[in-house]
């Protein structure tokens, strides 16, 4: 039987709650994702509820992989069956099996933020409007909002004449997605809704299915989300949610925390149930946390008590700028490691925007300090794993106009604009798509009606392309492995000879189509439209690798919900950053901005850096700083600080001495001082304190200083800064 000592009373209470509507309210750490996952594991074990009938819902993918294993842990092949992830892929799952009733084929893809883009501005071309005028971002954001509040193009409000506008990109745009046989992430939603709004038959299906609905953060649903719970709670009307309203982040996306507010209205006998220790965080991380919040007005406030001790301040840095901002975190990091009081997973550092990473990763690349990147350059963004995605999915669905355009002329076959163009032109004629089109001339050749229409230079390539493609589909269908059709592609293409050159960058380019590979490897059982399916939804929460290993984490704040850490730096604590200069005029944003620090400090288990500089350089120059007005709110009993304004020279380790030197020394001066003769020499035998021994592959003298490549048995091919990376020579063999 299912074992509750392990929990609070009121965390049992919501555990066991009765049936019907349940609203678990409660702040940061307080058990709220465990209450969730136990819930379910009740569920099964005690109450006999079948797993098929059970809906959970949670923010990312990586988070329903954790529940799952949780489950699998704690009810072992019990928990089979159990609809978990994100609302994106519950719909996606819907969507598929139920194509007989939409305007798309059940192998529609799923097309990412690039993919929209780049449809909405052909949609804007096609239309002959200036892009300067109408920016794609803009456009594409207000089409997103109107599909999260349930607007289709036919709806879509016109009070200007700029809405007129909008209203018709959104239209096209709409029918070139419906033409390549795609949707995108807020097709999802929407088109499930629509699904069982005008199917009264599929939604008693799916409604009578579920008998229970769970959902995790709350909090950041959107209005489409809410009419898809309460569309499938229609008939059971059991929906357990939890949440907590100062966390929510994503407004920018639709969010709306005031659903928290509607659920108590449309459910007016639901069960709220709070609960109040905190089981993460010292009590000192989570006054600090409520000193924070407590400005947001509209507040249900809430009493969060720890018994994990009161722990230490929190640390308060300013920086003399934003290279001894990164300085400091690595520092920091690396003197607690050196301690033996810490690893290198037990860090996260914590950043506005995404741009802010880049200075931290050089810190940390030369201190040689292993890191791990959310977001930001994500895997799935990189050239050579979309073009191989790209074809994946044209071989999974010819019509996807957006893959064709991406990869027809990769590597270069000679399709150029215009080809593509009469491409489109001559498929819109036959009533084809191009990508049919494609495969027609690749199978038939001469004997393709459409052969006469193209010159005679632009036939060969279209031609070789479609049957290639033509040639993969077969293939396909002959029941040619998932990995197969992967290495088919590579070999058809030649498309390493393409991508790697033989530098450096070529070589990482070709790692990351290996790494792509072996993904596709553990899909060989599900196939391309599992592994499509899966690439298409992952968010950016999701490239954190499975093993954190040693490494810190760099990521940005959105990306920290519902994770935890030992230790947290924020770094950027400037107006203009944090809060974002976006916000300031905004008292709604300005509550988001504060809500996001509440979060990224909530993160701590034991410890919180907030980091600042003084100066910052800004198109050109340095400028001068202003502290974030949210560092007012902190009582200066609870902060240590440190930094410019006390002694600098206490906090700086050697390494970034060095390295502050270096930045703020003038070129000119730093020649004079500079090395002429490398101290490394290839083959020398090298140990480095983190990735141990190694041996020099070349050394040579750059700005002054020694750049050192260095090949480690543990972690491969490194660049390091010989004056920076502490690197001993060792004596020869
Ligand atoms: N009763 C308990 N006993 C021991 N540890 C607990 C208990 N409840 C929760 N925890 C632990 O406390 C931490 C926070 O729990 P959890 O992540 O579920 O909180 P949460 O409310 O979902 O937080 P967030 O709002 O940040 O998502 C986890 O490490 C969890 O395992
Ligand atoms: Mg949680």
């Amino acid at each position: 039987m299912i074992n509750l000592d392990h929990l609070n009373a009121q965390q049992r209470a919501a555990v066991t709650a009765p049936l019907g509507q349940v609203l678990v309210l409660a702040g940061p750490g307080s058990g709220k994702t465990r209450v969730l996952t136990q819930r379910i594991a009740f569920l099964i074990e005690a109450m006999g509820v079948r797993p098929h009938n059970i809906l959970a819902v949670t923010f990312t993918n990586k988070a329903a992989r954790e529940m799952q294993h949780r489950l699998q842990s704690l009810l072992g092949d019990a928990a089979e069956g159990v609809w978990l992830g994100t609302f994106h892929a519950n719909c996606a799952r819907i969507l598929r099996r139920e194509a007989q009733y939409l305007s798309f084929d059940n192998n529609f893809v799923i097309m990412d933020s690039d993919d929209q883009q780049a449809l909405v501005k052909r949609a804007i071309r096609e239309l002959n409007l200036d892009e300067k005028l109408y920016r794609p971002t803009s456009i594409h954001a207000a089409i997103s909002t109107a599909k999260n509040n349930l607007i289709t193009p036919a709806d879509f409000p016109t009070q200007s004449y700029r809405d007129e506008i909008t209203k018709r990109i959104y239209e096209r745009y709409q029918s070139l997605l419906r033409d390549s046989n795609a949707v995108d992430f807020d097709d999802l939603l929407l088109e499930t809704v629509r699904l069982l709004v005008d199917n009264p038959q599929v939604r008693e299906r799916y409604a009578r299915r579920f008998e229970h609905i769970l959902v995790d953060e709350f909090q950041d649903t959107n209005l489409v989300q809410y009419e898809l719970l309460k569309l499938l709670a229609s008939i059971h009307g059991n929906l357990f949610v939890v949440g907590d309203e100062d966390q929510s982040i994503y407004r920018w996306r639709g969010a709306d925390y005031r659903n928290v507010l509607r659920f108590e209205e449309d459910y007016p006998a639901c069960q709220k149930i709070l609960l109040e220790q905190n089981y993460r965080s010292t009590q000192t991380v989570l006054d600090a946390a409520r000193a924070v919040i407590d400005r947001n007005k509209h507040r249900t406030r809430k009493h969060l008590f720890s018994e994990r001790g009161s722990g230490e301040r929190l640390v308060l840095y300013e920086a003399v700028d934003e290279h001894a901002e990164a300085a400091f975190v690595v520092d920091t990091i690396q003197q607690w490691i050196n301690s033996g009081k810490a690893r290198g997973s037990d860090f996260a550092v914590m950043y506005r925007t995404n741009a802010q990473s880049r200075l931290l990763e050089e810190a940390f690349l030369r201190a040689g300090l292993p890191y791990r990147l959310v977001g930001a350059l994500r895997f799935y963004g990189r050239r050579e794993v979309k073009d191989l995605i790209c074809f994946l999915r044209l071989v999974h669905n010819p019509d996807d106009e957006v893959s064709l355009a991406r990869v027809i002329n990769v590597p270069p076959r000679g399709v150029g604009e215009k080809t593509m163009v009469a491409l489109q032109l001559t498929a819109r004629q036959a009533n084809m798509t191009a990508g049919q089109l494609l495969i027609e001339l690749g199978e038939k050749g001469e004997q393709s009606p459409h052969w006469g229409r193209f010159s005679g230079r632009s036939i060969l390539p279209l031609t070789d392309f479609g049957s290639l493609l033509a040639g993969w589909r077969r293939a396909v269908a002959d029941g040619l492995s998932l990995p197969g059709l992967f290495d088919r592609i590579l070999l058809d293409t030649a498309y390493q000879e393409y991508i790697d050159d033989g530098s450096n960058e070529g070589k990482e380019r070709w790692d990351n189509v290996q790494e792509l590979r072996r993904l596709a490897y553990e899909f060989r059982e599900g196939g391309l439209t599992a592994f499509l399916e899966n690439l298409a939804l992952v968010s950016d929460q999701d490239t954190l690798p499975e093993e954190a290993g040693n490494a810190a984490t760099l990521l940005t704040l959105h990306a920290a919900k519902g994770l935890e850490f030992r230790f947290v730096f924020i770094i950027g604590l400037d107006e203009g950053l944090l809060p974002h200069a976006r916000s300031k005029d905004d008292p709604e944003e300005m509550a988001e901005e504060r809500r996001l620090l509440y979060v990224g400090i909530t993160r701590a288990k034991d410890r919180v850096y907030l980091v600042r500089a003084h100066q910052r350089s800004q198109y050109g120059g340095p400028e001068i700083q202003e502290p974030s007005r949210f560092l007012e709110d902190l009582p200066e009993s609870l902060i240590q600080r440190q930094g410019q304004r006390r002694q600098r020279e206490r906090w700086e380790s050697p390494e970034s001495r060095a390295l502050r030197t270096r930045l703020f020394t003038p070129s000119h001066q730093q020649t004079s001082a500079a090395l002429v003769e490398p101290r490394f020499h290839p083959t020398d035998r090298v140990r480095h304190p983190v990735w141990g021994e190694g041996i020099v592959m070349e050394s040579r003298i750059q700005d002054g200083d020694e750049t050192v490549d260095v090949f480690f048995e543990s972690v491969g091919f490194k660049r390091l800064v010989a004056s920076l990376a502490n690197l001993e020579i060792l004596p020869k063999s």
